[in-house]
């Protein structure tokens, strides 16, 4: 509550400076005063556009809704998650996979967002995978959906608090590296924050000590360990290693698709792969000092030239998940089993 205060403290501030300079008449800069008007007309929009994002961008989810919810769910099920999977458009397949579910609609559940992305069921769907307590996430919610950042992420912190210590997180992207192909799967081993770039993050707002540290480091976001897990796991299933890369993701807002001049750019800039989510998920899972692992499944080659034709289409994208669907789950599983022998390993220490 009393963030929504400290948001407004700051756009209230911007929204004084037209009338700072409107009683004095002066000439600024050699500018009449009409036009100075119709600044600080455009100055007065700005800041209550400004407050207006503000809004959308400030937190969502106190400690205490978070426990609510978690809660809620621990009381309906006896599974104990260790892992957290989100599953991205087209890959909702691998909630399929869990064995002695209880599944929770996002309807159902106390303060939770619905989702609206078709191809995202819109269900939490606690289970077994590979001996391994998890939690999956069939459905996320995205920035486009009209969704603050925080509130996209929320779940993640639902998971933290009903025992996940590890997230998996995956998505549809667009590839930008000219090396890959439509049915890669990516490992991400690195992101560029470029919605962060623009001030938008999941973590504004007052820091609650309990979910994490105001201030953290993202260095070593994918854990090098998971990632070389993922790898090995190629060389032992068939089909995989051929479509396996590695790579540095970059999520944009979306619902549109890129420009040719915003894929140049962002190849520039290192990236090898775009989406529209995981990249907040992960600031929120890191922040909470979960342990966290993603790919993206390379849906569609990002136009790159003005000759070439678009030809991006979210149920094909969708598609692409299903062909994949047995090295991906396959993929998974592996590295979820790994989870296992860790918490084993740490326990006979
Ligand atoms: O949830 P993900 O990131 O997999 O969804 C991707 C990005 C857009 O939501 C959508 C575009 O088709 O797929
Ligand atoms: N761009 C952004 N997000 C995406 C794409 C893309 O090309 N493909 C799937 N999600």
């Amino acid at each position: 509550m009393n963030r929504a205060a400290t948001v407004n403290e700051v756009s209230n501030g911007q929204q004084q400076q037209p009338n700072k300079t409107k009683p004095s008449g002066k000439r600024i800069n050699g500018l009449s005063s009409s036009v100075q008007d119709i600044a600080g007309l455009l100055l007065f929009c700005f800041s209550c556009f400004l407050s207006l994002t503000n809004t959308n961008l400030a937190s969502y989810g106190s400690f205490e809704m978070v426990q609510e919810i978690a809660t809620y769910l621990l009381d309906r099920t006896r599974i104990r998650p260790q892992c957290g999977i989100i599953c991205g458009s087209g890959l909702g397949c691998l909630a399929e996979q869990l064995t002695d579910v209880d599944s929770f609609d996002y309807e159902t559940i106390p303060h939770f967002p619905v989702s609206t992305v078709p191809g995202h069921v819109g269900r939490l769907v606690f289970g077994y995978l590979a001996g391994v307590p998890v939690l999956c996430m069939q459905g996320r919610f995205h920035y486009y959906e009209g969704y603050s950042l925080a509130k996209c992420s929320m779940p993640v912190r639902v998971m933290r608090l009903v025992g996940c210590t590890h997230l998996i997180a995956t998505n549809a992207a667009g590839a930008i590296n000219n090396n890959f192909h439509v049915g890669d799967i990516m490992l991400i081993k690195d992101h560029i924050n470029l919605m962060g770039f623009a001030g938008n993050c999941p973590l504004l707002g007052p820091n609650d000590d309990r979910f994490g540290p105001r201030f953290l480091g993202m260095a070593k976001a994918y854990d090098p360990g998971m990632l070389q897990v993922a790898k090995d796991t190629a060389k032992h299933v068939p089909g995989l290693g051929s479509i396996l890369r590695e790579g540095v993701y970059c999520c944009v807002g979306g619902p549109n698709f890129e420009t040719v001049a915003e894929g140049r750019l962002l190849s520039l800039l290192g990236v090898d792969a775009i989406g529209m989510s995981t990249v907040h998920e992960i600031i929120t899972a890191r922040h909470c000092g979960m342990t966290c692992f993603a790919f993206s499944l390379i849906t569609n080659m990002c136009t790159m030239s003005y000759e070439e034709e678009e030809e991006h289409c979210h149920e094909t994208f969708v598609d692409v998940g299903r062909q994949l669907e047995g090295r991906i789950c396959e993929l998974v599983t592996r590295v979820v089993g790994t989870i296992r022998s860790e918490a084993n390993g740490r326990k006979k220490e």
